[in-house]
Parts: C-alpha cells; structure tokens; sequence
C-alpha cells in the first residue's frame, strides 16, 4: 500500500502513547512482571483480543466491555482494586468531558482509553502545581526536579500539551491516526522549544550546574542546541525555530498551502463571521432575493472544530440514512421561497390570478390597470415595453436583480484529510481558485425588450387576451412569461408557436404550458449572448456550499439563473444523452472535476470507461480510479461484471452487520462498531463510493449487449443501497442501446440537444430536447421530478482541469487494482465456438425454452443463414443440447428448462451455478473485490468467505441470465431484433 509522504502510525509511539502504556501497566500487572503478563503489547491489544473472544462467544459489546475493562484475574486483589478504582475515576471524568461541548460520543466502551486520558489529566495538573500555580511540597517538587531539570522553560507548556492530549484521548480515542499525529507534533514542538529556550537562555554549559540548565531550555534544549550553537548562534536558532513551525502545523494538520484559509476561519470562528457571506453572495441564488427570510432564519450552530475536520458536521453520520423523506437530487435551500411562493406584505390581500391578469392586460394596453397594494406574483423582471404608456404596476414592485451583481468568488476552504485506504498520507482537497470565474450575468439586455415587444405585438396581432408579464434570463436563454385573461384558452397561446417563431425570428422557441408551479405560459427563447457558466461558479455558489457531500456535482444554472447542484448518490443512477457535439463530454469533464475538488480517494473511488480514446484521457493516473482508463469495450464489459461482484461483496458485508445502506455501515465502522469474526485478520474499513463513468454506451453496446445490459441491470437495480452509481452518456439514444432495461433503472436523465423528437423521447420519455440549441443547454430530469429542468451545463477548460488533475495526482499516486478489466478467469470460452457465443446462447434459449430442436426455427429467429444454424445445432449437439440428426425431423431436446441456467452458465465457460466449487470460486472472487477498492481488507481468512456463501449464491444466480424473470424476457426479446 502506497505510504508516500505520509506519517506511518506503527513506527511510531507517542509520549502520551507510552504514558499510556505506563498507566495500563502500573495498573493492570503487577509489578516488575509486566512484560511476561502483558508481552509488552499493552492495554490495546488485551482489549482487541478480548473484545474478539467476545464478539465470538456472542455477548455483544457489554460482555466485551467487562472483559476489556478487566485485570487480568490472576493479578493480585490490591492491584485489581487499584486498578478498578482508576478506571472508575476514568471513565467518570472520560464520561464528563464528552458530555461537554457540543455532543455525547458514541463510544463503544471496549474503544474508551479513559485510564489512560486521566494518567494525562492527572500528569499535567502535577506539572501545573509547580509550572504554573509555583506550590510546593514533596511532589511538586520532586516533579519540579524532574520535569524542569530535562525540559526548562518548556515545561510551562507541557501541561497544556498534556491536557490537550487528556481531552483528545477521552473524546476521540478510536482515532488512533490523529492521536499519533498530534503526538508526534508535541514531540517535535517540545524538542524544538528547548533547543530555543536553550539559545534564549543565554547558551548555558555543564560548568553551570542544573540550576543554569534549568533556567533555559534544561537537559534536552542543552542536548539539542549545544553542538548547533558550537557552529553560529544562529544555527539552533533557525533550525528550531523552523521546527517549532512545522510542529504546529503537524499538531493542527494544516497544509502549508491551507495556512490562509485556516487563518481566515479561525478569523471566522473568532469574531463570529462569515466571510464568505458577506464577500460572496450570490445574486444568482434564489436565496439572495430573500435576504429578509434568510436573516431572520435561526442561525446553525456553528460546531468548534478541534484540530482538524470535525466528523460531526458530515451531514452523512447524522441518523440513518434511510431517515430522509422526499429525497431528490438536487441540492438547494429547502427553507428558501421559491419562485412561485411570493412573498405577500402583512394585512395585504393577494389578488386572485383573474385580477392580475386583467390588470396587466390593461396596463399592457394603456388603459390603466394598476391593482393597488399587490405583491409580485413572479420573479420576473418588470417589462417596460414601449408601448405601455403605464408600468405594469404589480410587476414594478418586483426586486430586481441587481446587473452586474459578483459572481461567486468566496473561496471554498480547502479541506485537508488524513487518508486511510489510499496509503497512511495527508490529502488536500485542490483549491477553489483552479475554477476561474465565468462571464458576469445580464440582467436584461436589449434584445430582451425587443422580444417582449414582438411578443406583444403577435399576441395583440391575433386578439389573444394575454399579456407578456415578465421574462428571467437565464445564460441560455430567456424565458418569457405571459399569462392569460379568464376565459381565455391557453391553447390559443400554444398554437401560436410557428407565428411566434417567425415574430422572434429563431426556430428554437420552446413553449411550457404551463410553467411548473405557476399559472403562466412560459416561452424559451435563445439569447443571442450566450453566457458561460463556470463550474468554479457552481461549485462556489451557496447551493455547493450547503452539503459537504462528496458525491455533489455542479450541473449548470437554470433558467431563472439559479445554480444547479446535484448530487450523484441520490440519483442515483444517470443516463446522459444528445447528439455530438451537444455537450455530453463537457459535462461529464464537469462532473469528474466537481468529485476531484470536493472528494478524497477515501470517499469516491471511480472508474472511467472512454471507448472514444480521447475524452477522458486527462483524468489519466488521478488517484480516485481503481484502474488505468478503460477504452477497450470488451475489457469495458469486464469492468462492468467486476462491479457486479464488488456490489455483491459490499452487500455481503451489509447483510452480515445488518445495514441497509453503505452511508450506515461506513459511519458504523468509524465508530468502531463493526467487528470482523474473531479469526479474521480482516481489517474492516469504510467503503468508498463507487462512481462508474461510461463515456459511450454504444460501443459497449455493440460488442457484448447481453453482457453489458445484464451487468448493467444488475447494477442499477441493487447499487445504490451498496454506494455504487452508473454514469452512462450516449450519443445514441435509440432503443438498441438504451434498452428498456437499462432505461427502466437509470432513473435520472440529462438530455442534451437530441437530433430527433423520437430520441428525445427514448432519454426523457417527452418530446423537447430536439428543441435544444446545444453547446451544454440540457433538459435535466432527476429521479421523481414529473418535469425537466432546463439548465445550461457548467463549462471547465482543459487547463482547470490540467491544473486540477495536477494537484491530485502531487498528492497521491493512483493504486490500481489489477482485476477489473481483466479477463474474467473463469471465462474460458471453448475453441469452436469463437465468435458466436452471443449466437449460441439464444439458440440455446430458444431450443431449450421451446423444447423444439430444428435449424429452420433457429434460422428464422435468429435471422441466420442455413449455413451458420446448422452449425449452431452442431454445437448444440457437441453440448448435448439436442440429440442427433434424425433427417428432416426435429432434434429431440435433451435439456430441460430448469437447467438452462447451467448450461448457459457452462458455454459461458463459467461454472454451474449448483456446483460447490463454484461457490469457492465466487467466494475468492468476492473476497479480492474487497481488497482492492480500499486496499484496506489485507487478508479475508475462510471465516469470511464462510459468510459469504448466501450472496454468492446470488451472484452466482445472476450469471443465468434466465434466472429471474425480465431476463428469460429479454432474452426472447433479444432474439426478436
Ligand atoms: N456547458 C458548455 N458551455 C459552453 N460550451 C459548451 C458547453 N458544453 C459544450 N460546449 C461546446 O460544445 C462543444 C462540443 O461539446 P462536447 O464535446 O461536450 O460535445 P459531445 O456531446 O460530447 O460531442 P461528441 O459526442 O461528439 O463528443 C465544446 O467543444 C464546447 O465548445
């Protein structure tokens, strides 16, 4: 496993580590035989046995705590006392401390170092007697000689050191990688500190006695510094005072590169603001339009953050999962008014619709109609048409837009991680300012006004009782909206749509009848002026900021110029179509870069399948992929059959623990929850996110369409609850490639410009995306929403992510599993069958489902030559299917229906799903795919692959594709094409 740069935990014992280890053992052996009770492996490894021989006998974490907890029996009654009594006052301070503040720690108690977090507590108040409160008597003193006779002057500060470590030991003691961090980072600080102190202190040597040492840097800063000093004054003096830097960075797992972000959000936390508020609001987030709302909205309570991330903020270890009603997608403000919910003035009446309508009707036509004291029923922009001798009046209360408002340019803070799966090394998130800004929104332009007057003109020219009442731009295009006077049709709207085509002069006029969540025709018009939306934009907007979840994309705006964020694990499978050059690479470029700026390896793992070769040839080496990009289709179809077997194994261990969802296991396993069997020397880590990317479907299609659409049925239909999630993008969405199938379970679609209404019907199942005008304008429809959104694509160049894919890869080299593309070993496919095993396989179907062995059947439904059938039937033969030639009459079928499966499973060169060696086969399988994704489970002994057996029987089922019944369906309608 890859280690670069990073701080190996095992070479390495802390000060207060070793403390601790002194206090397990001062309390838990007797005296002067600690290394023959203990073996010299201290308190944890007691505990993880004992906890082990627990989880086996079956006691649960109660029996284990007692015995973890326990001295060994053949320790002496005084000392088991003794030491019964210290881990009371332990666990009594350890359990006051983690009520403190702002959460309980839920503690699995076989995981609680209390005994020895008070030997720190204990310690540093010792050291403080002196060092700080100057009392004396036979202990401060004796500690007195001590303590300032090796460190000096540091020992003002190694109460504080003690007392942090105390605290961090009662609150955090599972997390054994920051404790070893912050320990090494108190070591250094503490050597460094006297070598200065030493300096400081007037470079006393061994002629002036203890007392001379004392007053300066003590035994050690005169160890360290002396011989420095021998050389130039200076030396210890930069030398240390460099190391005293880099300790604090060491202790509070800063990046030098996240020095000025970790010093504005200590600014932040500090003065109780938030920079990113006032520097960064975002006209373009519906949030800002309502400001008052916003501020009058309780505030969250901000949680103090105590050396590094706090694990509490992650939104994703809150509860279970499946707690979360109304899921969708998109991520944005639930709490903020949307458009169609305008805000009405206390002791003011809404008008109904009616009254609106005919005002504006007859303010648009000069009579006059303003409706005194009337809120804004859109948030459109008033229209002040030339015609219009009166403003519409409830429309001009409207708070416009601001033109021109900043884009999103707060930084995000770059968060830093310590990685785990991917080797033990500290991982920076790339910072925000690679994404450079996009072009400044327009509010309104001229064009608009020129529209809107057309649009006047065609509704009078045709006496349509209707009214432009306001238009949104968005970075595409404008939407216009225009309601209607009671008792008039709004089909007399929607047949205009050639005439308003031809007042407008563009053929890509969209009309939405009506507008979602409001009583108003909506007509989409191309803007002239594009504007490009920048991925940074989306990723900086307060939309991104929301969630820190690390499977959030950046979609692009919307019509109304709202920022659209998305996130991937709720889709949670997508399907992306459009005719090319419609903007599928670019946004696939867009969802990559989002999960590389907001997403560790840890958290997602990807696998990238490009059969254009060019695509995604950037992304080439970047950590998060498990395997070198895969452009071979045919290795692209193995790929999909690995993470068939990767999902299985993840629902083993789901089924084992009893989770339901990977979020709740992941959370479950930080917390110590989940322990492998007792003699497994599995060691259980969070699963990532699995993300898998195919960058054309079609060409995978094309060479094993069964294989693929099986792999990918199975995928969709159970991945999610395993945190596996399918990106497929087409640019041929007809039904050969998209089939039923696959589109019954992609649930969420991005349909870029289709060349055709039928293949916009195949992507959103409704006509309109042939109405699109390319170059990223999509209609988005995620899963549960009825209707589409129409946003234009966020936009990265290859230079952001060049700089992006630079910064990953600096951080941490790609590990690559070497299984996943390829050849599946079992499939050893038989010399004479060579091509036709597609082929072979419906004519096996057919022949075994029919029970009806004759070459001119074969011929006719596979729509295959007398040549090729009869050698079909020959192979049949050889395999014994059928029977023997018996002249013009049927073959008799020698297979039963029941054992299609095997047989199919046998040409396949895989093994009979009855066969026990097959299990074992799957079992070895599984236990790899477990590996590799995190590299974490080093060694699944067979006590794990016991476990397994039940869902392997699973997989093993799902090889036949006639085991369930769409696929005995399919493969009837796969014989009909
Ligand atoms: N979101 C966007 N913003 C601005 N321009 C875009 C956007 N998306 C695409 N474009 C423009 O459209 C061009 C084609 O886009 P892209 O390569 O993504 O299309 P595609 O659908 O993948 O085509 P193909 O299938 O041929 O690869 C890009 O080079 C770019 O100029």
């Amino acid at each position: 496993m890859n280690t670069q740069g990073g701080l190996k935990s095992a070479d390495f014992r802390p000060p207060w580590g070793s403390v601790a280890l002194m206090a397990t053992r001062t309390t838990s052996t007797p005296r002067g035989s600690s290394s023959s009770k203990s073996g010299g492996t201290g308190r944890s490894t007691a505990a993880s046995k004992t906890s082990g021989a627990a989880s086996k006998s079956g006691r649960g974490s109660t029996a284990r705590t007692k015995q973890a907890a326990a001295v060994e029996p053949h320790a002496p009654l005084p000392l088991r006392m003794l030491s019964g009594f210290w881990q009371g006052i332990g666990h009594v301070v350890g359990a006051g401390v983690r009520r403190i503040g702002y959460d309980v720690s839920d503690l699995d108690p076989a995981d609680r170092r209390d005994g020895a977090a008070l030997f720190n507590l204990v310690l540093g108040i010792a050291i403080a007697t002196f060092a700080w409160w100057g009392l004396t008597g036979w202990l401060p003193d004796m500690v007195y000689s001590v303590v300032n006779g090796t460190f000096g002057w540091m020992s003002l500060i190694l109460p504080f050191m003690l007392f942090v470590c105390a605290f961090r030991l009662f609150r955090k003691p599972q997390d054994g990688r920051g404790n070893n961090r912050v320990g090494i980072g108190f070591m250094i600080m503490t050597l460094a500190g006297s070598g200065l102190a030493h300096v400081i202190g007037g470079l006393p040597t061994v002629a002036d006695g203890f007392d001379g040492l004392r007053k300066a840097g003590g035994m050690l800063g005169f160890l360290a510094a002396a011989p420095l000093a021998a050389i130039h004054v200076a030396v210890p003096v930069v030398l240390y005072g460099l190391l005293a830097f880099v300790s604090l960075l060491i202790v509070t797992a800063t990046p030098f590169g996240a020095i000025p972000s970790r010093i504005r959000g200590a600014y932040e936390h500090l003065m109780g603001v938030d920079l990113m508020d006032e520097s960064g609001k975002d006209a373009h987030d519906r949030s800002y339009l309502y400001e008052n709302e916003a501020s009058t909205k309780p505030k969250k309570k901000k949680r103090m953050r105590f050396f590094g991330k706090d694990e509490e903020t992650d939104k994703s270890l809150e509860g279970y999962v499946g707690d979360e009603a109304f899921e969708h997608a998109i991520v944005d403000d639930d709490e903020t008014p949307r458009a169609s919910e305008p805000r009405v003035p206390p002791g003011v009446r809404r008008p109904t619709q009616a009254e609106i309508a005919v005002g504006k009707i007859k303010a648009a036509q000069g009579l006059g109609g303003a409706t005194p004291g009337i809120d804004n029923p859109t948030e459109a922009i008033p229209i002040l048409t030339p015609e219009m001798t009166a403003p519409v009046a409830p429309v001009a209360q409207v708070p416009a837009k601001p033109a021109g408002a900043p884009l999103p340019q707060a930084p995000i803070p770059q968060r830093t991680e310590q990685l785990s799966l991917a080797g033990d090394v500290t991982y920076t998130l790339p910072a925000s300012d690679y994404l450079t800004p996009g072009s400044i929104p327009k509010e309104r332009t001229e064009a608009n006004d020129a529209v809107v007057a057309a649009l006047t003109d065609t509704l009078t020219q045709f006496n349509v009782e209707a009214a432009v009442t306001g238009f949104s731009r968005g970075p595409t295009v404008t939407r216009y909206e225009i309601e209607l006077s009671p008792g008039t049709k709004v089909e007399r709207v929607t047949a205009l749509s050639k005439n308003i085509s031809y007042a407008v002069a563009s053929s890509d006029v969209r009309i939405l009848s009506p507008i979602p969540g409001k009583s108003a025709i909506g007509i989409e018009i191309p803007n002239t002026d594009r504007e490009t939306v920048s991925l940074g934009d989306v990723l900086r907007s307060q939309n991104a900021r929301r969630t820190d979840h690390p499977m959030v994309m950046g979609v692009g705006k919307d019509v109304e110029g709202g920022y659209v964020v998305a996130n991937l694990a709720k889709m949670p499978h997508l399907l992306v179509a459009g005719a090319t050059g419609a903007g599928k690479s670019s946004f696939v470029n867009s969802m990559i870069t989002s999960i590389l700026m907001r997403a560790t390896p840890d958290e997602v793992r990807m696998v990238m399948v490009d059969p254009k070769r060019v695509e995604l040839t950037a992304y080439e080496g970047v950590p998060h992929l498990i395997t070198p990009i895969i452009t071979n289709p045919k290795k692209a179809a193995e790929a999909l059959q690995w993470v068939v077997r990767e999902m299985d194994a993840r629902y083993d261990d789901l089924a084992n623990y009893g989770y339901k969802h990977i979020d709740d296991f992941n959370k479950a396993v930080r917390a110590g929850k989940v322990v492998p069997p007792v003699d497994s020397k599995r060691v259980i880590k969070p699963y990532p996110y699995l993300l898998v990317i195919v960058d054309e479907l079609a060409d995978l299609m094309m060479v094993a369409p069964r294989d693929v659409e099986d792999s990918i049925v199975r995928i969709t239909q159970l991945a999610r609850a395993a945190g596996i999630h399918l990106v497929l993008a087409t640019q041929r969405p007809s039904v050969d490639v998209v089939t039923g199938l696959i589109k019954a379970n992609v649930p969420s679609r991005m349909a870029f410009a289709t060349s055709s209404v039928t293949d916009s019907r195949v992507v959103l199942d409704q006509p309109g995306a042939e109405k699109l005008i390319g170059q990223g304008d999509a209609l988005f429809l995620p899963m549960g929403a009825s209707k589409a959104m129409r946003v234009q694509g966020a936009w990265v160049t290859e230079s952001e992510i060049h700089k992006v894919v630079e910064h990953v890869k600096g951080q941490l080299q790609a590990v690559y599993r070497d299984d996943v593309a390829a050849e599946a070993p079992k499939k050893q496919i038989d010399d004479d069958i060579g091509d036709d095993l597609e082929v072979l396989l419906q004519a096996t179907e057919l022949v075994v489902t029919t029970q009806f062995g004759s070459t001119s059947m074969l011929q006719r439904k596979l729509r295959v030559g007398f040549a090729k059938a009869g050698r079909l039937m020959d192979l049949l033969e050889s395999r014994g299917v059928v029977g023997p030639s018996e002249g013009s009459k049927a073959r008799d079928v020698l297979v039963k229906p029941d054992d299609l499966a095997a047989v199919l499973a046998a040409m396949k060169g895989q093994e009979s799903p009855a066969a026990p060696d097959a299990h074992t086969a799957a079992l070895s399988d599984n236990a790899n795919s477990n590996i590799a994704v995190g590299g974490y489970a080093e060694d699944l002994v067979q006590a794990d692959l016991d476990n397994r057996t039940q869902a392997i029987e699973y997989y093993d089922g799902a090889d036949g594709p006639n085991d369930d019944e769409e696929g005995g369906e399919d493969a009837w309608s796969l014989t009909g094409r």
